[in-house]
């Protein structure tokens, strides 16, 4: 059965690394009447170490601002984000900086991403010299060893962005995010710009560094199939609201917002029965 997020991440047991209770942001308000406009109403989630929860909804829903709230980059006005324990949400800049190491990012365009001046190698070195204060020896091997990590080859050190493709930027923004060993890494949208078979290796990317890490992901993203395939939970947001967290077999099984059904219509490889469906095609094609 689903069940709520307040419900389901009360109960469920296991340390909380990321847990988010309340949390309402609102923007500055534009123009002459200058209202802020509250985008996220009291949301509540939960991650615990080496988990994915998969954050789903229409575009507009507030999905990006969660994860910006989580990084300190949304204006909250209510509630809190604490990480193992500690309330971060309001974290001075010293802390904040602290916690970057541990609490990292992955966004949609890595090409907006990843600075297109600097080659890759600068890229890569810049958390390890500058955060973890490796010299200048020790980073090229941690660089050497985050390349093979993600299968780019090592020569990449010496190339620049634009010469990339997409999945390639991809795996670059990935072997950045992992640079400073993270526990949690949020990913906002990683695979959307992708062609259908470059976000399936790039998934199974992420599932593998989850595998060997034990990292923790939130994973925003408009696409339910895309979520299933990698997230242990699935929490729905609509306008602002979580409004049903579940396993993704709970969620796709029995949905119980109307905008849970709603997406999973839209919805072609989620959907049970678009499944049972391409099942009794391939079926079907494989008896000739
Ligand atoms: N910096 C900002 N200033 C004012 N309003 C903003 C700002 N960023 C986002 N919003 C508004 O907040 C709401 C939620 O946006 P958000 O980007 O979090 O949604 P989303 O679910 O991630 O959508 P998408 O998938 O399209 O990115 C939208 O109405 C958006 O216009």
């Amino acid at each position: 059965m689903t069940t709520t997020a307040t419900s389901a991440d009360a109960t469920a047991p296991g340390e909380v690394l990321l847990a988010v209770d309340g949390l309402r942001v609102a923007y500055p308000g534009r123009g002459l009447r200058r209202r802020p406009t509250e985008v996220l109403h009291g949301v509540d989630i939960a991650l615990r170490p080496g988990e994915t929860l998969g954050l789903v909804g229409e575009s507009g829903s507030g999905k990006s601002t969660l994860g910006r709230a989580i990084l300190g980059l949304a204006p909250v006005t209510a509630g809190t984000v604490a990480y193992r324990g500690r309330d971060i949400t309001h974290a001075p800049r010293a802390q904040r900086r602290e916690l970057a190491r541990e609490i990292q990012v992955v966004f949609q365009d890595p090409y907006g991403s990843l600075n297109p001046a600097h080659t890759i190698g600068r890229i890569l070195e810049e958390p390890l010299t500058a955060v973890r204060a490796m010299t200048s020896t020790a980073a090229q091997a941690r660089i050497a060893a985050l390349l093979d990590r993600v299968a780019l080859p090592a020569g990449a050190v010496h190339r620049l962005p634009r010469e990339f493709s997409g999945g390639q930027r991809q795996r670059i923004a990935i072997a950045r995010a992992l640079a400073l060993d993270p526990r949690v890494i949020v990913c906002d949208e990683p695979v959307s710009a992708l062609d259908l078979s470059t976000q399936a290796t790039i998934l199974d990317l992420l599932t593998e560094i989850q595998e060997t890490t034990g990292v923790a992901y939130l994973f925003i993203s408009h696409d339910l199939a895309v979520v299933r395939r990698l997230a242990h939970r699935v929490a729905v947001m609509y306008r602002g609201d979580i409004v049903e967290t579940g396993t993704g077999d709970q969620i796709t099984a029995h949905p119980e917002h109307p905008y849970t059904r709603k997406l999973l219509m839209a919805s072609p490889v989620a959907h049970p029965a678009r499944q049972a469906e391409r099942r009794t095609a391939r079926a079907a094609l494989a008896e000739g």
